[in-house]
């Protein structure tokens, strides 16, 4: 007989991790699909609510209050110090039981009172525990990574066995553990129902003070930059049935609105729970090449302008809509004039991405909780299964020339193309002997960069792993003249599909939010002329960073001269060269050349401090 499958873990949400009032974080939990919550202390004592009606409102929407946190500085102190503890202990656990949740949870002392004396503590532990029974409650018992005496999960579980009573656990805290940089295989060495409870979180590698890095940085698990499955893997190996509960504490989740805040933290769940085969969602599919990317425009004349200089020609429009198709190579850009009234002109509302089974990836978004589109925009549309990011972009899932699915091009009508970008059956035109490819311009999308809004980059990163399955890079943080923004890009593994996601300082910053599309060049020197020479205008770079350039790499005077006259930047690494240059910003959008050499993975960060200065410097187009 096949084994049964173990039921997938309960899912909890920690109060501290979202934003509001007790009440709004309730609802928030709620609605996003959690089965409880832990209640942090601070957020009961601010609520007017009492023990009773907290209890009543989660009930109410269905949630469980898996746990009360924390109590600290309990144990290791003085007989009289002890007393008192109890003392407050009692007047915890009447709270609890009129709150109606069983468990909670003792953090490691940081007290100065509290004295290395393990088996005090274990003492002091048993009687908490001796007394918390009495009230029907357990007392799971966390190392905290900065702990005075007790820092290491296997310390404090040390004192939980040294203790031996029936109604003490421990309880495990990844970012606690991981932190630290201890071995989790050790968890696996606790017996599974001494683990009363599990807190989950994340946080990006950072050299820093321990507690600074938790206050301030914990992100949802696949945020980051710890083996968060890997450790789970462990703790469920140990025999825990207990519930998964997400315990972040982060200076932006603090802001943002809490609704949102909890969908990304489920997502997370749903995502690690898949990586350790507790819940099955459809299988991801990994993009495979940017079908398009559309612009939406009050004012179609200056984009249309960079576009034509680039080399594109226009080679359809769409049966029913102000829409056009622009085309140079593989590279596919759609001009959509019907978003007109849109406050921030020219922008990037849509990405077509090339899947081997769209209907596939569809599946898998809505699955992790994306919110989906409409089929069809339109009536007469081709049905396309769609979904928005984060951000709001419009997510297609595309299957360009598969005569056995859906063809979003069927949608336009081809246009008479005179010129040299298209071959006659329009496919790309820079294939080996086409005689285009002789003429220098861009041959297909290289990446795409999306400026993400400022509460929502952590949640971008885990959208485009989780939801697309492409890797992510460590963030890289670029300063621009008037603040820092930090950048993340993920890919596929081919690189066909790249996206570099960025956070600005503030939401005034225009710069900052701007969104570019990088086209792929052979040749980036000819590439660039050829657009000058098509009136187009490149974005201006100091003639500092070409001395600098020529010093750093000993570049020829001429090709130093070269690229300083087109605004070309340099970068190399042990991989290759990247030289890439920018047009001027229409709206919010602009375009960059890019030409790889070699395997050069990167986006330039070395040079976008330089190319976001001239930005802030140079004149924007219309539209
Ligand atoms: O930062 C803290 O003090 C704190 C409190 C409770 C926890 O469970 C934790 O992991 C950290
Ligand atoms: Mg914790």
């Amino acid at each position: 007989m096949p084994t049964a499958k173990p039921a997938p873990p309960r899912t909890c949400v920690a109060t501290v991790s979202l934003s509001g009032s007790l009440t709004e974080k309730l609802t928030a939990a709620a609605r996003a699909g959690f089965d409880g919550v832990e209640i942090f202390e601070n957020d009961l004592l601010a609520s007017p609510l009492d023990a009773t009606e907290i209890r009543a409102r989660c009930a109410d929407l269905g949630l469980t209050i898996d746990l009360y946190q924390p109590m600290r500085d309990i144990e290791a102190v003085p007989a009289d110090l002890f007393a008192a503890n109890l003392r407050r202990a009692r007047h915890k656990f009447e709270l609890m039981n009129r709150l109606g949740t069983d468990t909670v949870l003792v953090c490691s002392s940081v007290s100065p009172h509290a004295v290395d004396d393990d088996a005090l503590a274990a003492g002091q532990l048993a009687r908490l525990a001796d007394l918390a029974q009495e009230f029907g409650v357990r007392v799971a018992y966390e190392a905290l990574a900065w702990g005075r005496h007790v820092s290491t999960y296997d310390h404090a579980w040390r004192i939980v066995e040294t203790a031996g009573h029936p109604a003490l656990g421990t309880c495990l805290d990844s970012f606690h553990i991981l932190s630290r940089g201890s071995d989790p295989r050790g968890i696996e060495d606790i017996p599974g129902e001494k683990i009363f409870f599990l807190q989950l979180a994340d946080a990006p590698p950072l050299a820093m003070d321990v507690l600074q890095w938790s206050r301030h940085y914990r992100c949802f698990p696949g945020q980051g930059g710890f083996d968060v499955a890997g450790l789970l893997r462990h703790v469920l190996r140990a025999g825990y049935t207990g519930p998964l509960s997400l315990e972040v504490f982060n200076d932006v989740v603090r802001q943002a609105e809490a609704g949102p805040t909890a969908v990304d933290a489920h997502r997370s769940l749903l995502v690690l729970q898949e990586a350790v085969g507790r819940v099955e969602l459809p299988a991801p599919v990994v993009p495979t090449g940017i079908a398009f990317a559309e612009l939406v425009t009050p004012d179609a004349e200056p984009v249309t302008a960079v576009l034509g200089a680039l080399g594109f020609a226009r080679t359809a429009r769409h049966r029913g809509k102000p829409v056009d198709l622009w085309q140079r190579g593989e590279a596919r850009i759609l001009v959509n004039t019907a978003g007109a009234a849109r406050r921030d002109g020219t922008q990037l509302a849509a990405i077509g991405l090339e899947f081997p089974d769209p209907a596939g990836a569809a599946r898998r978004a809505e699955a992790l909780l994306a919110p989906v589109l409409p089929r069809r925009r339109a009536p007469g549309d081709t049905p396309l299964d769609a979904v928005a990011a984060p951000d709001g972009t419009e997510l297609f899932f595309c299957a360009t020339g598969h005569p056995e699915l859906p063809d979003w091009r069927t949608d336009f009508e081809d246009l008479p193309v005179t010129g040299e970008t298209i071959g006659p059956d329009r496919s790309p035109a820079a294939a080996p002997g086409d005689t285009s490819a002789a003429v220098p311009g861009p041959l297909r999308v290289d990446h795409l960069a999306l400026s993400q809004p400022w509460h929502q980059f952590d949640e971008a990163v885990l959208f485009h792993r989780g939801v697309l399955g492409l890797d992510a890079r460590e963030s890289v943080d670029l300063a621009d003249p008037y603040g820092l923004l930090r950048s993340r890009a993920v890919s596929d593994p081919a690189g066909r599909v790249r996206i570099a996601l960025s956070v600005g300082p503030g939401p005034a910053d225009d710069t900052a939010h701007a969104q570019h599309i990088a086209l792929a060049t052979a040749d980036v020197v000819a590439a660039a002329r050829r657009f000058r020479a098509a009136g187009g205008r490149l974005l201006a770079i100091p003639a500092n960073y070409y001395d600098d350039l020529a010093a750093r790499y000993g570049l020829p005077d001429d090709e130093c001269r070269t690229y300083r006259d087109l605004g070309i930047l340099y970068d190399r690494d042990g991989r290759g060269e990247l030289r890439h240059c920018y047009t001027l910003t229409v709206g919010r959008v602009f375009f960059e050349l890019v030409q790889r050499d070699g395997d050069h993975p990167g986006y330039g960060a070395p040079d976008a401090p330089v190319r976001l200065a001239a930005q802030h410097g140079a004149r924007h187009l219309g539209g």
